[in-house]
């Protein structure tokens, strides 16, 4: 976003909340709807696009390499190329979305390596968090299959630049432990490379995150390519499969960020709903409703909603294995603050690579809260103090930062509280303090 950021917001206590929100469009959806439509042939109308800094770097990058994105109403209107950027000199800036370079920068690769020419370039660059983010795997695979990629500052982190260079083995393994988004670009990148036999994948390890890659197939299927898949280690993209346009299409609400809303029922009594993703959502982040069922929350479920109330006697401190829900887990540490005994989180060892080491970041601020925390490599435990303690938040210009401590001022334990750049909430919900202040007032 362009405008100012504020230093501060003070946050008061909200005792009680209860209501319906209907959730922003998914970042994950939006993202990946946004580059496979641009990819296929024909024109794709995309209603309940999230509008945000991540969103927003996609669609830059996109217009620089030539797309046509037209807004159409509240809708957006993408001119599909058929596989073919029409500009393949372009420096894109990716901002600190880890989707979006992660997925571009195969895309990219395997243009180049069909329609590039002599001279031809893209560089993507992102904010300085974004070239100490981890990429080298995704390039170790891309290289495997031919891709020509120069490294413009430290070897195996943004920002790079890609040249011509066609992608012609059929076989690639990708290190799967480190984040699920390499796996995620290479499929997506998959029938953009012309051949006469199948592109095989392989994961290399244990695949993190595995439903993202979930959202990522069935996204792949709805604009016409299939993905066979053997369990999380094999993947084979058959020749002869272009993308094409559904015609429409519409972004489910976002489920990490539904995390927020229902943890704030949960903490600050309820009901409180969201919309726009339930039972039938393909992203894995509404399983969070789940861990929040196991602290005791009471959570019901519509085919595009979901529900969350407080137990009697408030939450229970639990044991769980988060690497399925590594965005909305950070929403447990924050709710672990007010429930009963120590709440461990294990299996998280992704977020020390994120839009901060989140793990440092989450023990940190629990700590000035009052609580004792203790930290591994891939696991946090929260044990809760006799009572909060007001703070200043630091916020790591990381969006869950802001809004997982939000959540520290609701319900009977729930402290005022000032949190600090809360306007780096923009990279995935710019409008989350508008709404999270009034959160009391519909149950007032
Ligand atoms: O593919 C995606 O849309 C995402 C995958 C996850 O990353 P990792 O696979 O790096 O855990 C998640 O944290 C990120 O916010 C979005
Ligand atoms: C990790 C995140 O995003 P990304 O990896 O796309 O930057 C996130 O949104 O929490």
């Amino acid at each position: 976003m362009t405008t100012q950021r504020r230093a501060h917001i003070d946050l008061g206590v909200q005792p009680a909340v209860a209501g319906t929100y209907a959730l922003p469009g998914s970042k994950s959806i939006s993202n990946r709807v946004l580059l496979l439509a641009a990819l296929a042939e024909g024109e794709t109308l995309v209603d309940d696009l999230l509008d945000s800094d991540d969103t927003r770097v996609m669609r830059g990058a996109l217009e620089a390499l030539g797309v046509g994105l037209l807004p159409e109403g509240e809708s957006l209107r993408v001119a599909g190329c058929g596989g073919r950027f029409p500009t393949l000199r372009a420096d894109l800036f990716v901002g600190n979305s880890g989707l979006s370079i992660r997925t571009l920068v195969p895309a990219i690769a395997a243009v180049l390596g069909s329609a590039g020419g002599a001279g031809d370039v893209v560089s993507l660059a992102g904010i300085a968090r974004m070239h100490e983010r981890p990429i080298g795997d995704l390039v170790d695979g891309l290289s495997q299959l031919g891709a020509k990629v120069e490294w413009l500052g430290t070897p195996g982190y943004p920002p790079l630049a890609l040249h011509p260079a066609p992608l012609t083995a059929d076989r690639v393994s990708v290190r799967g432990n480190v984040s699920s988004q390499f796996l995620t670009g290479l499929l997506q990148a998959a029938p953009l490379v012309a051949r006469d036999k199948p592109l095989v994948i392989e994961v290399e390890g244990e695949l993190i995150s595995k439903p993202y890659v979930h959202i990522t197939i069935s996204l792949m299927k709805r604009f016409g390519v299939e993905v066979a898949q053997d369990g999380w280690q094999r993947f084979t993209v058959a020749p002869g499969q272009g993308y094409r346009s559904p015609g429409r299409i519409s972004v489910e609400g976002d489920a990490s960020t539904a995390s927020y809303f229902l943890a704030a029922g949960a903490l600050g009594g309820g009901p409180v709903r969201v919309t726009g993703a339930g039972r039938d959502s393909i992203q894995g982040d509404v399983r969070f409703a789940d861990a929040l069922a196991a602290m005791g929350a009471r959570i019901s479920w519509g085919d595009d909603w979901i529900e969350a109330a407080a137990p009697e006697g408030g939450l229970t401190g639990v044991d769980l294995d988060c690497n399925h829900i590594p965005d909305a887990a950070m929403t447990l540490a924050v709710c672990a603050l007010s429930a009963a005994g120590p709440t461990t989180l294990r299996n998280i060892g992704s977020w020390r690579v994120k839009e901060t080491d989140r793990i440092a970041a989450v023990a940190a601020e629990c700590r000035k809260l009052g609580a004792t925390v203790e930290e591994g490599a891939d696991w946090i435990r929260v044990t809760p103090p006799v009572a909060l303690s007001t703070a200043e938040i630091h916020t790591y210009d990381d969006h869950r930062m802001a809004m997982a401590f939000s959540l520290a001022t609701l319900g009977a334990r729930g402290v005022p509280l000032r949190i600090l750049d809360p306007d780096c909430v923009a990279k995935t919900f710019p409008g989350y303090f508008d709404v999270f202040t009034r959160l009391g007032a519909a149950s007032a």
